[in-house]
Order: C-alpha cells, then structure tokens, then sequence
C-alpha cells in the first residue's frame, strides 16, 4: 500500500489540551464531556452515543470539529496479518513499538485449514493493537479482513484473501473476527474488525478496467452462492462491527451508493443492526461515485446517495466538502446524518472508548507485543500452510554441517518480500538463506530482483562454479509485489522463460533439487511437475517473519508439511480462456468460458484446489451418516432462526496416519451428487478440520460438522434450498472415504434471498462528464469524517 500522510486535526474548540488524557482517549473525569451521557458506564452503547451526538451542533455534524473534548480520531487502520502501516498506526522510531508480529499472508494461512490457528493470530492481532492503542499508536477501528473471493488467478490482491472457497472464507473469517473483536458479543471488543470490499470486488486493472470505474455484472445466483457467503459469516454470524464498501459498482450502482446492497442485504437480511456497527467507504469510493462512475450528476448528489444508502463515513473528503451544500439542496435529513454519526460512535463505545482506565486491555503494554509466544505462532502459521506440490522421495532431506548448500533466485535472501502488502514492521525477517545458514551447511546464495525477475547475471558464473559443489539446489522464486499487487493484476500466471531456462539449467546437474515457488497467486508448475531432475515443489505463499525458518524446515522435516492449496492451480492459458471482467461461475458454451473455481471448471488444473503433499501416508473411513433422509424430517428438527445454519449431522472420519513421519492432516469434506439445480457444480467444499501431530501407525479423529445451508443449493433467484436428490460426500481432493445418501420429499427454501429491485440503475442515473482526480491524500481523521 502507498503510504498517506493524513492531516492530523487536533482542533479541541474551548477545550485545553488537559482535559484530554494525552493518551489518545476522551477524558470523562472532566471538562464537557463529564456530565454527557456518554460518559455513562451504566447504559447502553446506542444511549451513550446518541447522546453524544445529540450534542453536536449541526457545523460540527457536517465538519466534525469537536467542540466537546474529543481527541481527533483517526478512523483508518490495517492489521491483515499484523498491526500494519496505514495513516492511524504509527510505528516508533526505535525501542518499544516499533515492531509488530508479522504473520503470513492470508493466502497462506487460508493454506493451514485451521481455523483454531486463525483464531489465535487475531488474538495476537487484538492484542498488540490494542498495546498500540494505549501508547496512542492507533486506534481501535482496523479496516481488515479483505474477504473478497479470490476468483481469478490473475487478481493482485488475491494474497489478501484466504482462497477461492466461498466456505472455506465463511469459516475463516468467522475465526478471526471472534479472535480480532473478542467473541462473538464481548463486553468490550479488544478491537473493531471490518469486512470489505463489499461487494463483488475483484480486479484492479485489467485491460483497461480499472477498480474504481469498474461495474461488476453478477446474476443473483452467483451473487448468493458465491461472492456474498463470507459477508454473511461476518455481518449475522460473527457480529463484525464494520463493513466496507468497495470501488466498483454491482450490477449498476456504485456498491458505496447501493442500498439494496447496504441496507436490503447488509441490515435487514441480514440482521446488522443500526447501532455499534458503521459502514465506511473505500478511500475515495463516494468521490467515485460521481467521477469516474458517473451515477449522480453533482458530488452533492453523489454524497447524498452515499449517505442515504448506509455509508456513515468517508474515508476521503466528499463527504465533508460536499455535505453541506446537499444538505441545502435538501437531499438528505439531518437525521440520516445523525444515524451515521452514531452509528460510528456507539461502534467506539463498544470497544470502550469512553471508559478509560476500566477497560481491561488499557494495561496491555509494550510488552505484550512480539512477544515470545507470537513469535512462535508466527512460525506456527507459516509452517501449517506452506504446501508440498511434488516429491519424488527426497524430502525430507536433512541438511547437515558438513553439505554444500546452493540456493538461487529473488526470494533465496528474502525479507521483507515474504510479508506481502499490509505489511508492519516486523521483529525479523529469516530469509530462506539465513535459515540454511543456520544448519552449519556451506551455503552459497545467488540473489536477484524477485518476482518474476531473474537472477542477477553478475552471479551466474559463480553460480556455475557451485551447482557441481552442491549436494543439494534450491531455486526460490515466483512472483511478488512487483508483479501482483494493489492496482495491478497479472497478464500471466506462468514462470517466465528466464525464470524457466534457469531452472532447466540447475536441474541439468541432477542434484536433489528443490524449487520453493513463492507468491500468492499461483503459476502454472507444470514445467516443474513434470521435469524428473526436480525433486520437489513446495509452495511458499508470503511466510511472512520466519518463512525462511519454516521453509528450510519442511525441506528438512522438522516440519511435516500439510497445508492444502487454497486455489486452483490453472494451466497458463486458462486466463486466454475468459476475461476477468466476466463474474460468472459455471462455465459457458456461447463465451467459451471454462468456468471459475475447482467447483466449476471443466478442464484439467495442474494441482487442484486442496491439494497437498505429506511426508507419510493417509487413509481414512467414513461413519456413514445414514442411507436416506426424509427432508420434512430433518426441517422438523430445525429451530434456528436463519434455517440455513441447522444442524444436519456431524460426521465422523476415522483418519490413520499409515506411514512414519509425525504429521497433521487436512480433513477435507467435499460434497457431490445430482440434487439440486443443473449444472451441478463438480463438488463443493461443505467441512473441514485439521488434525494435529498424528503419529505413525496411530488413527485419529475428524468431526465435519454438516449443515443444512452446506447440503443446500441456490438457484436461480440467489435463494437456497434444500433438494431432494443424491448426494456423495468425499474425503480429500482425491477421495480416501466416500458416503453416499439421498434426501426425499419436497424442496424446501433455506434462505429466501432478497431480490434486487428492477432495473438497478436507470438510464437517468448516467450522465456524461469529463473526468476529475481520483484520491486526493487527505482523509482519516475526525475533523474531516464523515
Ligand atoms: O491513496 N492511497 O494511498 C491509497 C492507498 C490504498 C488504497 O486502497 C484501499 O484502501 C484500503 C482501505 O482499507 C482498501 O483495502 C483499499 O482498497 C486507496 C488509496
């Protein structure tokens, strides 16, 4: 991310700067805030901030310069994998709080299939940014997980994500939001998590389609069944306290500006309430509205469509210029303004803003960052998702002192490229060649620009004079933030040729040699499977602070590897096959599409979604659930509010580890069958669990736990149901257990999605302008939101 500098407003009309504590909080002991009630421990967040509103003037709602002792707030912080660079966090020079625990990337921890894993690192998120907070180094509001699915290899973003399976990311998220806010309703939530880019944002520039002017054409089918899942775990499963609108518009209306979107979906189908939750805007998403959308033909009109769908902030500045002027044109009430403004402050109530020393997490300090125990959780990531593609038996290799060691290639040294983008400053970043270093082993490194850069050629020779030496090779590359990135998707997901010959090159040796493929988006290993001098492949995503570590580790066997691919590895023309911008799923005969995601498409991926590696071997027998089920009867058993989230059973699968080697294993249930809408999809992911450190010889056992929703299918309209039909479950990508049923009687509607209304946009709505700037820098800090 580009780094901002955000004007700090620190503007306290009438107000002494002692009346503020000086720690980045409200002082309710003194001055005008003591006698409001928001100041009040004994009533409820939605009184406290609605009193506080109520005590603005309308100036200070429109321009939000606080008069009553509020210390400015800024409201934008990130913490993907980590408290991370952005305008509300700020890292320290040197000595304490200048480092934070730097995790993988999403795409890598979305690799492990832990979700206990996932919890615990948001825990360990929670916890130094609220250390953060408390040296008044952030603010409590952090403007992660970006939960968009990971559709199209080529998107620069995808790393961000943790897959492609819109089950997979309900699950996930479910985990870190409770990790991140503290449970599912905490007293205080440790920090504010925020789903975004809701919705259906997954491209940045593609062909001349560029984020921010980009209209996503979803049907409501894959609309319900596949982009929307992961914002239904975050807003009704996991009580998540803010959501983000995205750049793009959805099928017409820019999604800032949308309230079938915000308001339809998010608050009624939803059941996201009105207080302690708050909707921002992408930086400059309601700017965008107006220009390069084209929906309103005034900013005022383009923030008065914003406001009045449900975006209560801006981060960006339309709303502060242009407000008021929209609130002349009459084009909003005062009391949407209102609603907006405590919808904000009630969500700063919750985290416990107003209640200083009393929140348990003020005594969280310096010391409770990088700490020992996160260190070892960061490598704990890294090491449960790194994936194992290829292996012709020499791996695990131990690497001894008295070995020579080659290893080549832009990640070999790499440090702060194995953290990816959203990045904080981490303790220590092992690189791959200091892990080697670290085995005694003689070790020569040839470095170079990475991603998909080469090697640099001043070391070539050098490194033909040690590939005879080396008793093992290691080629660590692929493609990084100089290839895929914020604003830039990819126009190849293949090895370059140079990338290519210099592989062919060093396995010509015939040495044991190992190519760690590095990045988040995956390229066509093909070359790499099938040339027999390669001994192995593993996949390395962003390890973030000790990926070097845990890298060299699952060479040497110190970790046993057992991380799934979390997408689909394509062949390199697939991206010939279907252009980004087309958001369907199931493939297509008339534009030739061959359809998205391991669900859907009908041609032969080079590794398939969920697939992975071990040093030993696995076999696993399924608790059959029973032969058929009577739908009545299992509806009848069905109490929940939101049908979709019943019970249907809990399955039990006997897994034995039948080799020799320690290793966790990925339990993976898949589900198949004719039941339901055609096309069927090939399978679809309905459980999973991992099991840890199963010993050779020993069996342990998996619970999948199956809901109805996971058994349901959507149809066209974006509704599930329930089918009668087949149905086969299958353990693993390449089935160790199978158990078929049927399910009889009539189809039942699990979710009766809201349809969107028609048309979306009207001709109206378009008008014809020249083009102003996009993101103008300055944003973020109460004073200027909403
Ligand atoms: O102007 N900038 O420096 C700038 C940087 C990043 C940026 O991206 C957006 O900001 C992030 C806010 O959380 C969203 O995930 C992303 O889409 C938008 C603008």
């Amino acid at each position: 991310m580009a780094s901002i500098t955000g004007t700090v407003v620190l503007a306290i009309a009438g107000l002494s700067a002692a009346q503020l504590t000086g720690r980045g909080f409200p002082d309710c002991s003194q001055g005008p805030l003591k006698n409001n009630k928001v100041c009040d421990l004994s009533l409820d967040p939605l009184t406290r901030a609605t009193a506080l509103i109520s005590a603005f003037t309308l100036d200070e709602k429109l321009n939000r310069v606080p008069r009553l002792g509020l210390p400015a707030y800024t409201w934008w912080q990130e913490a993907l994998h980590g408290v991370a660079g952005s305008p509300g966090v700020n890292f320290s020079d040197h000595g304490p709080f200048s480092v934070a625990t730097s995790f993988p990337q999403p795409i890598l921890m979305g690799a492990a299939f832990d979700d206990q894993l996932i919890m615990d690192v948001a825990t360990v998120v929670s916890t130094e940014a609220r250390a953060f907070n408390n040296d008044d180094r952030a603010g409590l509001d952090f403007w992660t997980p970006n939960i968009n699915p990971f559709k199209d290899p080529r998107w620069g973003r995808g790393q961000e994500t943790p897959g492609e399976d819109p089950f997979h990311l309900s699950s996930y998220v479910h985990a870190l939001i409770l990790g991140l806010q503290g449970g599912l309703n905490p007293k205080y939530k440790r920090v504010i998590a925020t789903c975004k880019h809701f919705a259906a944002y997954d491209m940045e520039d593609w062909n001349g389609n560029f984020r921010y002017q980009w209209d996503a054409h979803v049907n409501s089918q894959d609309l319900a069944e596949y982009y929307m899942p992961p914002f239904q775990s975050c807003a009704r499963d996991s009580n998540v306290g803010s959501f983000m609108c995205s750049y793009n518009a959805l099928n017409g209306v820019p999604t800032c500006a949308d309230p079938y979107l915000l308001q339809t979906i998010l608050r009624e189908h939803w059941g996201w309430t009105n207080e302690e939750q708050y909707v921002t805007s992408d930086c400059d998403a309601i700017q965008n509205i107006y220009l390069p959308h084209k929906y309103r033909e005034t900013r005022e009109a383009s923030v008065a469509a914003a406001l009045n769908a449900g975006t209560d902030l801006d981060c960006g500045t339309v709303y502060q210029h242009h407000l008021p002027a929209a609130l002349e044109q009459g084009l909003f009430n005062v009391s949407t303004l209102d609603q907006a403004l405590v919808r904000m402050y009630s969500s700063l109530v919750r985290v416990g803003y107003f209640d200083g020393l009393r929140v348990p997490f003020r005594n969280l300090t310096a010391a409770d960052v990088n700490t020992k125990a996160s260190q070892d959780l960061a490598y704990k990531a890294a090491a449960e998702g790194i994936t194992l593609l290829k292996n012709d038996g020499t791996l695990p290799m131990k690497i001894t002192s008295d070995m020579t060691v080659l290893i080549v290639g832009g990640y070999a040294d790499a440090t702060t490229q194995m953290q990816g983008n959203y990045a904080g400053i981490a303790p220590y970043l092992h690189s791959p060649t200091w892990a080697l270093n670290h085995t005694g082993a003689k070790v020569y490194t040839a470095t170079g620009p990475g991603g998909q850069g080469n090697p640099t050629t001043d070391s070539w020779l050098a490194v033909w004079n040690w590939a005879p030496k080396a008793d093992v090779i290691i080629y660590a590359d692929g493609i990084d933030n100089s290839v895929e990135a914020e604003g830039n998707d990819r126009n190849s997901i293949a090895w370059t040729g140079a990338q290519l010959d210099m592989i062919g090159q060093l396995a010509e040796y015939g040495k044991p040699m190992v190519v760690l493929q590095m990045g988040g988006g995956q390229l066509d290993s093909s070359p790499i499977a099938s040339n027999p001098n390669i001994s192995a492949l593993i996949w390395g995503g962003y390890p973030g602070q000790s990926g070097g570590e845990a890298l060299i580790d699952t060479i040497t066997g110190k970790n046993a590897p057992a991380g799934r691919l979390p997408v689909t590895q394509y062949p390199a023309d697939y991206i010939t096959q279907i252009p980004m911008t087309d958001m369907s799923l199931r493939p297509n005969a008339t534009s030739g599409s061959p359809g998205r995601t391991y669900q859907w498409y009908t041609g032969t991926p080079i590794y398939d979604y969920g697939y992975g590696l071990h040093y030993t071997n696995f076999t696993a027998s399924i608790q059959s659930p029973g032969d058929g089920f009577a739908i009545s009867d299992l509806m009848s058993n069905c109490t929940e509010k939101y049908k979709d989230k019943c019970a249907f059973t809990t399955i039990s699968v006997d897994v034995k580890n039948a080799g020799a080697v320690t290793s966790d294993y990925v339990t993976l249930g898949f589900l198949a069958g004719t039941h339901g809408p055609a096309p069927h999809p090939n399978k679809r992911l309905v459980a999973y669990t991992r099991l840890h450190s199963v010993t050779g010889g020993s069996s342990s056992t998996a619970s999948l736990k199956m809901t109805l929703g996971g058994l349901g299918r959507v149809d066209e309209t974006g509704s599930r149901w329930l089918y009668p039909g087949d149905y086969a479950l299958m353990i693993d990508t390449q089935p160790l257990a199978m158990a078929n049923f049927t399910l009889t009687g009539d189809a039942v509607c699990l979710d009766d999605w809201p349809q969107p209304p028609t048309p979306q946009r009207q001709d109206s709505d378009y008008f014809v302008g020249g083009y102003g700037s996009s993101y103008d820098g300055q944003v973020l800090v109460d004073g200027n939101v909403p």
